[in-house]
């Protein structure tokens, strides 16, 4: 991997971020550059430098020494920014049509410079104004199943996985999710965030021990099984999207996983944006779920038999094995995923921008009570028709 060490570390400006591009040689000798810091996410900065005269943009993600979101009480290593180009270049190897070029990454700045996708809209914000983005599932179902298979101990010399799944090794941004994700949502921890009237059905949820016992298991399962290199925060804030394009961006969070990890914060998205229409638009996520884990297992399941470079790949019934506990374990995670975004730290705009509070608060109740079914009756799903099923039963 290439990542240059060149300079102090100091938060970038606006013109810091222009004079950068300069020295860095990204744009023509001249080119009058203008330049927006554009971060919309908890955690870094992100500057749009574009050239006026001819149109053409790069953007410079930079990491801060702390979680924007919350500020500088909440140190955050800066190694994360290699991670993110680290990951970008790897994912590029397997699959270049669903992640943005990555032109330079500098270790002290920690600073990633990639193409702008500025013409694409990110997913999130386009699921929230009803479009439905014909191909996303597609696309994301055979960037899961290549990254996965391609990083796993079946589609690489294993040896050379160990050292990879060594490069990534992100304990600080794990720890994020360990808390946010898998712990602090179902306990009464002074990270959660809800609104007064969802406390009873908040309480319900922190006394249930059977819940408990079902998130400790999934939260296990990210703790301990470093199967595959996942994207780690695969949310449709982290993607990019229109109707014939897709692109991932944002894969700070990546590190050796558990396969259904990704997989599990798709659908919860998907879901999530599900919760906030009305019963008659719902229908494109579900199918966007459908057609996900059908091309994740047409392509995974393609690859193994093809590709495969484990001896025992050829066993009747192996692939079968991994990819229902990939399946069993997204059910679990999208519900962890569901959960934490409606009554933890990180909300999403999806179910906090309805705007009539009374059918805001219904759909975060519907959100806590799918979310908990996920979780626990996991292993009872036999396919994706089974998220329409649950969706159905916990709406009242
Ligand atoms: N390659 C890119 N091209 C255009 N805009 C981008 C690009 N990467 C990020 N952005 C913009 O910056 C925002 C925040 O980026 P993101 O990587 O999600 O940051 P964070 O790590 O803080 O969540 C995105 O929602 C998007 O609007
Ligand atoms: C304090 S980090 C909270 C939350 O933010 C991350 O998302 P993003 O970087 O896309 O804004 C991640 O989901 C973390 O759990």
């Amino acid at each position: 991997m290439t990542t240059v060490q060149t300079s102090v570390y100091e938060p970038l400006t606006e013109p810091k971020a222009v004079s950068l591009a300069v020295r860095l040689g990204l744009f023509r000798d001249g080119a009058p550059l203008a330049c927006r810091e554009i971060g919309d996410g908890n955690l870094n900065l992100v500057f749009h430098i574009v050239d006026q005269e001819t149109k053409q943009g790069v953007i410079i993600k930079q990491a801060l020494p702390y979680a924007k979101v919350v500020g500088e009480s909440w140190p955050l290593t800066l190694k994360r920014a290699v991670i993110e180009s680290n990951a970008l270049r790897t994912f590029a190897s397997y699959v270049p049509q669903y992640v943005p070029k990555v032109y330079y990454s500098d270790e002290s700045l920690a600073i990633t410079v990639m193409e702008d996708l500025s013409r694409l809209q990110i997913a999130r914000k386009g699921l929230i104004e009803g479009k439905t983005y014909p191909l996303l599932s597609q696309h994301i179902g055979e960037f899961v199943a290549k990254t996965a298979f391609y990083t796993s101990d079946f589609g690489m010399n294993q040896q050379e996985k160990k050292k990879l799944a060594q490069s990534f090794v992100n304990p600080e941004l794990c720890k994020i999710t360990e808390d946010l994700v898998f712990t602090d949502p179902f306990f009464d921890h002074e990270t959660n965030n809800f609104e007064d009237e969802l406390r009873p059905d908040v309480e319900a949820l922190w006394g249930d021990d059977r819940l408990h016992l079902e998130t400790a298991k999934l939260k296990r399962k990210f703790l301990t099984e470093a199967d595959v290199l996942l994207h780690g925060d695969l949310h449709t804030g982290s993607i990019f999207a229109s109707d014939d394009e897709t692109k991932v961006i944002d894969p700070e969070f990546a590190f050796y996983g558990p396969i259904g990890f990704d997989l599990g914060q798709f659908f919860a998205n998907l879901l999530l944006n599900a919760l906030s229409r009305p019963e008659s638009e719902r229908q494109p996520l579900f199918d966007h779920i459908d057609r996900t884990w059908d091309v994740f297992t047409s392509v995974f399941s393609n690859l193994w038999r093809t590709e495969s470079v484990e001896t025992y790949a050829a066993t009747p019934g192996l692939l079968e094995d991994v990819l229902r506990h990939a399946f069993i374990d997204a059910v679990g995670f999208a519900g962890c995923e569901v959960i934490r975004r409606t009554i933890g730290l990180a909300h999403v705009a999806d179910l906090d921008g309805i705007e009539q509070k009374e059918a805001r608060l219904a759909a975060k109740r519907h959100a806590l009570r799918l979310g908990r079914r996920l979780i626990i009756e996991r292993r009872v799903f036999t396919g994706t028709e089974d998220f329409r099923r649950l969706f159905a039963e916990t709406e009242q």
